[in-house]
């Protein structure tokens, strides 16, 4: 494979010195980080945002592992380097809540998974405007009522929470439906995933595979719902390491007695499993205490004041707080921006008058998950000089 046409890459290039700008139908660009590549983004022909990287030391094409959840295909795009680890690609006619994606290059998951995988990587990570509700991580042995108690809140609160589906390799339950209570699946299938970098967190749990893959969380946030995910104290360790910011609550039962009849009166395991469960329950709720692991810990004694204190937690007795939805925008095919520190100032063609500026200041989290904070702000917000680049 020889050197890159220089002609495609030179041209594909934003022209980062004053800004860059997309003329429409634009469906490849190319960005530099450091002094040895080129990143090129898109497909001319199927409009997807493919990546393929240009190394110049070895005059070679580099087809990279591609982790994260992609964005959809796009008639034009921009791209514009923030700085050595990410690249904005701002996705032209969408609307903001899709418009703004991160491929991520050099962050530390994707050094980590370069490293796991050997080979080179990059992630997508979608921008989310504005601060989506934190998830709610609910962890406690086996028996204790964590399941009885989301099962509340979601019936309770349907348009607000949305649940985790995990992956397992346990054996469904009776009244348990796939896609629904989890994904249940063949151990190698999973590992082969974990192994592709698609889990948040998995842990070897009684005996069985548990994992919450990257997709199970955004497909919660993509309809703007408040994840729960319903995991064990090892998946809370990895989760509180990770960029997901989540709130950690741990249900303990009134005595182990109390939690030994539940288990055993829900009649979903046999006495073995009973057995192991137990002996398990004894480490989980001293784990369960660990300092700076979970931000709460509630007793499931009375289900009806344990739900209480939880929806108490969750701000959920005073009138609902209706963050308001940030102004959503709409991102036209044709547009040009200009990076001037952490903002991006963007205008659009002649025809359409809108002006708006994408404010990266407080941006934080990334793949696999998403990068959130994202703040949309009117043109009045930016100062002489830069407003004399919209002219
Ligand atoms: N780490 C991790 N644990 C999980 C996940 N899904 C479920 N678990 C935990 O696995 C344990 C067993 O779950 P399950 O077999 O449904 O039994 P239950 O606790 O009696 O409902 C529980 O502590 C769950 O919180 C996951 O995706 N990751
Ligand atoms: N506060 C409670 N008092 C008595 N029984 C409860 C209480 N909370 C849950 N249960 C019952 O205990 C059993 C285990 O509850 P479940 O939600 O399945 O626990 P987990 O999901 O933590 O394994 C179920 O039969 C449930 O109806």
């Amino acid at each position: 494979m020889g050197e890159a046409p220089a002609f495609l890459v030179e041209d594909l290039k934003s022209k980062l010195t004053n800004g860059f700008h997309l003329k429409s139908k634009v469906c490849e660009t190319a960005v530099d980080i450091g002094c040895n590549r080129t990143y090129v983004i898109g497909d001319p022909k199927s409009e997807s945002l493919a990546v393929r990287v240009f190394d110049k030391l070895t005059n070679e094409w580099v087809f990279p592992i591609v982790l994260g959840t992609k964005p959809k295909a796009s008639k034009g795009h921009s791209a514009v380097v923030l700085d050595q680890d990410r690249v904005l690609v701002i996705r032209g006619d969408t609307s903001s809540d899709d418009g703004f994606w991160f491929l991520e290059v050099n962050t530390l998951f994707v050094r980590e998974q370069k490293a796991r995988l050997g080979t080179e990587v990059v992630a997508w990570s979608k921008g989310v405007i504005g601060e989506a509700e934190k998830p709610i991580v609910i962890s406690g042995p086996s028996g204790v009522g964590k399941g009885t108690l989301i099962a509340k809140l979601m019936e309770e609160f349907p348009l607000m929470f949305g649940f985790s589906v995990s992956h397992t390799t346990r054996a469904p339950r009776n009244n348990e439906k796939n896609g629904v209570h989890y994904h249940f699946s063949e151990r190698g299938a999973m590992e082969k995933d974990i192994d592709g970098g698609k889990f948040l967190e998995f842990a070897a749990v009684h005996g069985n595979l548990y994992g919450t893959s990257v997709e199970a969380v955004d497909v919660v946030a993509e309809k703007g719902k408040r994840c729960i995910l319903d995991i064990d104290v090892q998946g809370a360790r990895s989760v509180r390491a990770s960029s997901l910011e989540a709130i950690f609550i741990f249900i303990c039962p009134p005595s182990f007695e109390e939690l030994e009849k539940r288990l055993r009166a829900r009649g979903t395991e046999v006495e073995e499993q009973i057995q192991k469960r137990l002996r398990n329950a004894k480490a989980e709720l001293e784990q369960g205490a660990s300092p700076g692991l979970f931000d709460h810990i509630l007793v499931n004694d009375d289900l009806e004041n344990c739900y209480d204190k939880l929806k108490v937690l969750l701000g959920l007795t005073d009138a609902v707080k209706t963050t308001p939805k940030s102004e959503l925008v709409h991102v036209p095919l044709e547009h040009t921006g200009l990076k001037i520190g952490e903002k991006i100032v963007m205008k659009c063609s002649a025809a359409e008058q809108e002006r708006f500026v994408l404010d990266l200041g407080s941006m934080r989290g990334g793949a696999p998950g998403r990068t959130r904070g994202l703040r949309i702000c009117a043109a009045e917000e930016l100062s002489d000089s830069e407003l004399g680049f919209l002219g």
